[in-house]
C-alpha cells in the first residue's frame, strides 16, 4: 500500500520513481535481458479497454540456429477476480466466470496466442478458507465432460488454441481433486494432471477438500510444444518443477491462488528460479481481488473471525531459461499477459549453463533412497 492507495505493481513504482539510465539499469538487474514489447492488435487493445482489463505482451528471443527453425509460440496467462458475489447460486457464479473468461480468451486470441492458461480453480471462488463443504464442493465437476470443460472445448476448437483449464474436479468415484485439464487445439481433451502438493498454511485449508495427485509428473505434447502444469503450492517444491522438466516439458505453467500477507515477496523468485534451474519457460499466474464469504471463519492465529480472504495480488509473469522475465501484470486488475517465446532457447541455455550435465541426479537418487528410510542418520561430522 503506497499511502492510502493499493500499489498497482512493483513496475509501476519503478517507472514512477526512476527514469532514463537509472530505470534501465534497475530493470536490467531485476529483470534480466530487456524484452521487446509485442505489438498487439488494436482490436485486442480496444476489447481490453471496453471490458476493463490489462493487456500486455513481450517477446523472448532465442539465437538463430543452422539446423533448427525457430519454434515460436505465443503463451497467454489470464488472471481475474471472481465476478458474482459468493452469496449467488453456484451456477450463477460459475456462469459469470465463464463469460468473463470468454472475453479474456477472445483478447488472447486477437493477440495471436496459441496456448492459454487460467488461474487455479478459475471457475469458483477460493472458498477453501471457510472449511464449509456446501455449497463449495458443488463447484467440483468432471474433468472430461463437466460444464467448464465443455465451455473450454468449444473455445479451443473455435479458435484453434490449446487451453489449460485448472478446475476443482469430482471424478467418477466422487473423489475430489485439484486438477488442470489440457484441451487440444482440436477441441479434444488430451488429458489431465493434478496438484501434487497441498497447502496446510494460513487460510489455505485445502487438504480437507481434495486429495494429493497420484498421476505423477505428466507432460502434454501439444501442437505448440510440450507443456506441464505445476499447480500453485507445488511451486515451493523444486523437485516438482524438476520432474516436469525431466519428462521433457518446454513450458511449465503455475496456475495459483495466493495472497499478499503470505507469499508476495517470494512470488517473483520461485517460478523464475525454476525456469533457470530447469532450462524451461515458466508461467506464474495468480488470481486477483479480495473474496468475501457469507459466514465468518477464523485463521487459527488468535485474530477475530472474519469473512474476507485476500488480497490475491495477481502479478502474473513469464520467465525464460536464461533468467529474464516479463514485467508482472497488475496486482489489482484482471489481465491477459501475452509472451512470444522461442522454445529453442531451452536447449541453447541447457548447452551453455549445462545443468542437465552437472546436476548429478545419480548422487541424489542414492542419497534420497537412504534419507527416506526410518533409521536414516544425518551425515554430520563434528569435533570429538
Ligand atoms: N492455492 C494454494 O496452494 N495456495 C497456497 C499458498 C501459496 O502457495 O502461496
Amino acid at each position: 500500500m503506497a499511502g492510502n492507495q493499493e500499489t498497482i505493481s512493483i513496475e509501476d513504482l519503478l517507472n514512477k520513481n526512476l527514469s532514463g539510465v537509472e530505470l534501465d539499469e534497475a530493470t536490467r538487474i531485476l529483470y534480466g535481458k530487456k524484452l521487446e514489447e509485442l505489438n498487439l492488435s488494436e482490436e485486442a487493445h480496444k476489447l481490453a479497454e471496453r471490458a476493463d482489463f490489462e493487456l500486455a505482451g513481450y517477446i523472448f528471443e532465442a539465437k538463430p540456429e543452422q539446423t533448427r527453425a525457430a519454434r515460436k509460440v505465443r503463451i497467454g496467462a489470464i488472471q481475474n477476480k471472481i465476478v458474482a458475489p459468493t452469496t449467488e447460486s453456484v451456477v450463477t457464479q460459475r456462469d459469470a466466470l465463464h463469460s468473463r473468461i470468454g472475453v479474456l480468451i477472445e483478447a488472447a486470441v486477437l493477440s495471436g496466442v496459441n496456448i492459454v492458461c487460467m488461474q487455479e480453480t478459475w471457475h469458483m471462488p477460493f472458498a477453501f478458507c471457510t472449511r464449509e463443504r456446501l455449497p463449495w464442493t458443488e463447484f467440483a465437476e468432471s474433468a472430461e465432460n463437466g460444464p467448464t470443460t465443455l465451455f473450454c472445448k468449444q473455445l479451443a476448437k473455435k479458435f484453434g488454441i490449446v487451453i489449460i483449464s485448472p478446475i476443482l474436479e469430482r471424478d467418477e468415484n466422487e473423489v475430489i481433486w485439484n486438477t488442470a485439464v489440457v484441451i487440444s487445439h482440436t477441441g479434444e481433451v488430451i488429458g489431465k494432471t493434478r496438484k501434487n502438493h497441498i497447502p496446510r498454511v494460513g487460510d489455505f485449508n485445502e487438504s480437507t477438500y481434495y486429495m494429493e495427485s497420484t498421476l505423477g509428473h505428466r507432460v502434454f505434447e501439444t501442437a505448440f510444444g510440450k507443456i506441464a502444469i505445476n499447480i500453485c503450492y507445488g511451486r515451493h517444491h523444486p523437485q516438482n518443477w524438476m520432474m516436469f522438466a525431466l519428462n521433457g516439458a518446454d513450458i511449465i505453467f503455475n496456475p495459483s491462488a495466493t495472497v499478499g500477507g503470505l507469499s508476495e515477496p517470494i512470488w517473483p523468485i520461485e517460478a523464475r528460479n525454476a525456469a533457470i534451474a530447469n532450462h524451461v519457460y515458466t508461467v506464474a499466474i495468480n488470481r486477483v481481488g479480495t473474496e468475501s464469504f457469507p459466514y465468518e471463519f477464523t485463521s487459527g492465529d488468535g485474530k477475530p473471525a472474519h469473512k474476507e480472504f485476500g488480497h490475491f495480488y495477481g502479478s502474473s509473469y513469464v520467465a525464460a531459461p536464461d533468467g529474464s522475465r516479463s514485467p508482472g501484470l497488475s496486482r489489482i486488475r484482471d489481465g491477459v499477459l501475452v509472451a512470444e517465446v522461442d522454445l529453442n532457447a531451452c536447449r541453447q541455455v541447457k548447452d551453455s549453463w549445462g545443468f542437465r550435465m552437472t546436476q548429478r541426479l545419480d548422487l541424489y537418487a542414492k542419497e534420497l533412497q537412504e534419507f527416506i528410510k526410518p533409521d536414516y542418520k544425518q551425515n554430520i561430522l563434528k569435533e570429538l
